[in-house]
This record gives C-alpha cells, structure tokens and sequence, in this order.
C-alpha cells in the first residue's frame, strides 16, 4: 500500500568534479540529489494468481520487487507491504522465494548437484539427508529438469544447460524452501518467446498450487500476457494501471487510448508507459487544430445562428473536441 522510494545521491558530474579541484565548483551539498523511484504504488497479488509488473526499462520494477521481498535495508522506502489476513509482511519474509535477474550458480555442478548441495544448505537441520534429497528431486520434476539433471551448469566457457532450463533451475532453487510467495525479477529475459511461453506456464502450474507469483516482466508475447490474471504497470516509478490483465484494453479504450491496428495488449501498454502515446494524442490535436483552422474563418459562430452549440459551426465544433481531449487527458 502506498509504496514509495526516494533516494538521495551525489551528482557525479566529471566538469564539477574538475571545477571542484581548482575551488570553483560546486560545494559536496550542492551535488547531491533527490530522486522518487517509486511514487505511491498500491496493488495486491492473491494465492492462485499471477501478478506481472510491466514497464520500461528504469520505470522501477525491480525496486518494487525488492521491496515487496524486503530485501532491501535502505532508508528511502514508505508505504506498507501487508499479508492476507493484514500482518506486516515481515512475519511472511521466510516463505518469501527470489529469483533475481542474474542467477548465480556453480557452473561445474550438474543440476541435480546444484539442488541436492543447496537443499543440504537450505533446508532446516530437522529433515535427515535422505528427505532434503527427495526435496531436490521433486523441485526438479516440478520445474520439468528431469532431461537435463545430469549435464552441468555451464557458463560462457563451458557449455552447459540452456538459458531456459537456467532459470527453471534458479526457481527450483527457491521452491526448495516452498514458498507461499514466489518473486521473480524478468525470468523471461533472454529466452526465446517458446521457451518464456513454456516457463511462464511452469509459473501458471505453480499458481494452480497455491502459490503467489510476483513477476516482472520486460516485453511479455499477448499468448504469455493472457497467463496474468493481474497487471501493475509503471511509468517512472507511478503506476499506469492496476487490474485485471484482461480487462486493460477496454480500460485505457474508456480513456481515450486505444490502438490504430490489433496489437498485443502488453506491447500497447508498454508504448503508454513509455509516453508514446501521449505523443501521438498530442500530434492528433495539432492536426484537428490544422484541419480546422482553414474552415474557422468562413462557418464562424456568428455567422451560423442556426447553431447551439452543438458542433454545427466549426467553432462549437473545435471548442467540444478540445473540451473531450482535454478531459481525457485529465483522466
Ligand atoms: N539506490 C539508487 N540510487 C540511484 N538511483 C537508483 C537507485 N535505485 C534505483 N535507482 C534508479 O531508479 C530507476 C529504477 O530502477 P530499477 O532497477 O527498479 O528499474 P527497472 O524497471 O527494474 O529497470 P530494468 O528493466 O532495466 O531492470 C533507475 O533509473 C535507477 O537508476
């Protein structure tokens, strides 16, 4: 509810950093800066659901899902993350999965050592050996690694598993601990749009089970947008929309932005956060302006006593386009 980050830094500006050497630049004060990441963002992700996080590049979704996850210690952060039943989240943070852009694994591990090694790691000192084994085996199963368990990790010199199977083994990382939330920071980077589209369904399976699934997502396909049941989309660091994926169309359509041409829902949302739009309505009114602008002089309001005000000279007509376009933009 409510969630904002600011943060402060220092400008470091090449030129005042000279100009600060030979006395004349500006004083350490001067240069730091203020800037809100994220502006009073509300949402809410239910058991069963996937919630996917959209915007740009910068726009603060990362941010946000380090907030929701508490992983981050920095001053700056307001607003409150709630549980269900309205507990700070804080209580929850242990059953809290991370599965962060840039996964880190042992590259000379097979996947099946990789998750047998981190459930001996991870799992409580309760459970014998013999069950955090069978832990690792079942995340493996559940996250479809069976026909790559024994071929290594790899890296950029040592081949080793694809970049999908990669982040199916980061999530089987954090299904170890069985999350009741599970976040994920673009899992779907660097995948083909096959390979995100059968990732994201694992992401669905996993929402079957009751799981919670926060995602954010760079440029979804419209087959992987119809999977979110919600959708938060940011636009420098304020959100754009919150509410059900499939109902966003027919809401920016009430507001006056729809599409000239079908489009996938998420790349049409993406263009509104990135402003294009807001561009477009702009080059739309300077163009009603131009067509109108001839016609003005000779059905002016005054030479048309028939009219009420009801478009029926180009004045009334002008006046009523702006007055809509006006208030859509207000909206
Ligand atoms: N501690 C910080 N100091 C200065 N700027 C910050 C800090 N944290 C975040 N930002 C800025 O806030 C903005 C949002 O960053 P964030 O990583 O959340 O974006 P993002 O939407 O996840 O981007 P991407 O899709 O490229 O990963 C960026 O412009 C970033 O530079």
């Amino acid at each position: 509810m409510d969630v904002g980050y600011r943060v402060k830094f220092e400008n470091k500006n090449r030129e005042s950093n000279i100009k600060k050497i030979f006395g004349h630049g500006p004083t350490i004060s001067d240069q730091i800066q203020e800037r809100t990441v994220l502006n009073g963002i509300t949402g809410m992700a239910s058991p069963g659901e996937i919630l996917a996080i959209l915007g740009p590049s910068g726009s603060g979704k990362s941010t946000l899902l380090n907030a929701l996850a508490g992983r981050t210690l920095a001053n700056g952060f307001t607003g409150t993350v709630l549980t269900n039943n309205r507990k700070p989240a804080k209580q929850i943070m242990k059953r809290t999965g991370f599965v962060s852009q840039d996964d880190i694994l042992y590259p000379h591990l097979t996947v099946r050592e990789t998750l047998v090694f981190c459930s001996l790691l991870r799992l409580p000192k309760s459970l014998s050996k013999q069950e955090k084994t069978l832990v690792a085996e079942s995340a493996i199963s559940e996250l479809g690694l069976t026909k790559c368990e024994n071929t290594i990790i790899g890296n950029g010199f040592t081949r080793g598993i694809s970049g999908g199977e990669r982040k199916r083994v980061s999530i089987a990382h954090e299904m170890l601990i069985n999350p009741s939330l599970l976040i994920l920071d673009e899992p779907t980077s660097g995948l083909d749009a096959t390979a995100a589209y059968r990732l994201v369904l694992t992401l669905g399976s996993l929402a079957q089970k009751g799981k919670t699934i926060v995602t954010s997502m760079h440029q979804p396909s419209s087959r992987v947008y119809q999977m979110f049941d919600s959708v938060l989309v940011l636009s420098e660091g304020a959100c754009l929309y919150f509410g059900k994926g499939s109902e966003a169309m027919a809401y920016f359509e009430s507001v006056g932005y729809s599409p000239s041409f079908p489009m996938n829902p998420a790349d049409f949302l993406l263009d509104l956060a990135n402003g294009a739009y807001a561009i477009n309505l702009l080059f739309n009114l300077c163009s009603l302006i131009s067509l109108f602008s001839d016609s003005v002089e000779l059905t002016s309001h005054d030479q048309n006593p028939s009219c009420l005000g009801r478009r029926n000279c180009s004045v009334c007509a002008i006046l009523e386009t702006f007055t809509c376009v006006a208030a859509r933009a207000r909206r």
